[in-house]
């Protein structure tokens, strides 16, 4: 029987919840210590441990048929690899950023200039889509240093908290691209393993709204139900369940997990007693 063959990032910033999102959609993998290929013991899938970096030409050569990557490494390496899901971890920014003590008023402002970039590629569609022409100098890590050591007037680089660029004295002036894990797909992949991709997706899709997604329990007074119903965003219908003490109702509900705070006051102010708010495993509409 054919396997679907997934490549993940075999240490790093992706590993671990791209190891937790395959546990979530109930897929168990037969993992030895420091094993580059592992197989999943309830599911057709096999894994491969690979370098986040090195993904994008496995999906292109077929070696793998999906990948757990960051969309930025698609960008920089991927153009023709699709995106089957945004995952949801992993968030960050690929930014030009200069000296904090440098003026900065528009793209403009990096023409003739040196760039420090582990990206290439993707900067120089940038550049190119902004008709600006500067000097790249590609660098594998640390990029944040070039500016202090002289090597580089910006850089452009990943950017999520902004503590790196703080701790360098550094300004982000643009953003480039967005970028999260997602699920990438082969264009190679046949067609029986895509059907295997078809089932995964599936899972995926319910594990990841239901990471989104909270539930709701309350009590309020009968006469309350109807305005509470109407605050409960996103449920035509929430379960109304009478409570043992005469005139109290209990309301069960889906929300967006953002919403909750946003909504907590208005729920309470309106009568809501007793909230329970719990995640929920799995959500199959
Ligand atoms: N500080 C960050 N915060 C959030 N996500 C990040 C951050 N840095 C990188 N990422 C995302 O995680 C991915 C993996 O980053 P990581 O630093 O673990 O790998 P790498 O060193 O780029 O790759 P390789 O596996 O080839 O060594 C990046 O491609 C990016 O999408
Ligand atoms: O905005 P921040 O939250 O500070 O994150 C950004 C930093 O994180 C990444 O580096 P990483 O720690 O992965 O080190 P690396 O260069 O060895 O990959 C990235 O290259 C930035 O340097
Ligand atoms: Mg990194």
């Amino acid at each position: 029987m054919s396997k679907l063959k997934i490549a993940i990032q075999k240490s790093g910033r992706l590993n671990e919840d791209s190891m937790k999102i395959l546990k979530d959609v109930g897929i168990s993998i037969d993992n030895g210590k420091d094993q580059l290929k592992a197989s999943a013991k309830n599911f057709p899938l096999e894994v491969f441990y690979l370098r986040n970096g090195d993904i994008p030409q496995y999906l292109k050569d077929g070696v793998v048929d999906v990948a757990i990557i960051g969309e930025n490494v698609l960008v920089e390496k991927g153009q023709d690899i699709t995106v089957a899901e945004k995952l949801g971890f992993s968030s960050c920014k690929v930014s030009v950023a200069i000296p904090k003590g440098k003026s900065y008023n528009s793209i403009k402002d990096l023409e003739g200039k040196r760039i420090a970039t582990s990206y290439p590629n993707t900067v120089n569609q940038f550049l190119k889509d902004n008709n600006v022409k500067a000097n790249l100098h590609i660098i594998n890590g640390s990029v944040e240093i070039a500016p202090n050591i002289g090597l580089a007037d910006a850089i452009v680089d990943i950017v999520s908290s902004g503590s790196t660029l703080f701790k360098n004295n550094l300004k982000e002036v643009e953003v480039i691209l967005k970028s999260e894990a997602v699920l990438a797909v082969s264009p190679q992949i046949s067609s029986e393993n895509q059907a295997i991709l078809n089932k995964l997706q599936f899972r995926l899709q319910s594990v990841l709204k239901a990471r989104n997604s909270r539930y709701v329990l309350l009590n309020a007074p009968n006469n309350k139900v109807d305005d509470i119903i109407n605050i409960l965003p996103g449920m035509k219908s929430p379960t109304v369940l009478p409570l043992a003490e005469e005139g109290w109702s209990s309301l069960h509900s889906v929300i967006n997990k953002n919403d909750f705070w946003e909504i907590i006051d208005e729920l309470k102010d309106n009568g809501a007693e007793g909230i329970l708010v719990c995640p929920i495993e799995n959500m199959v509409l």
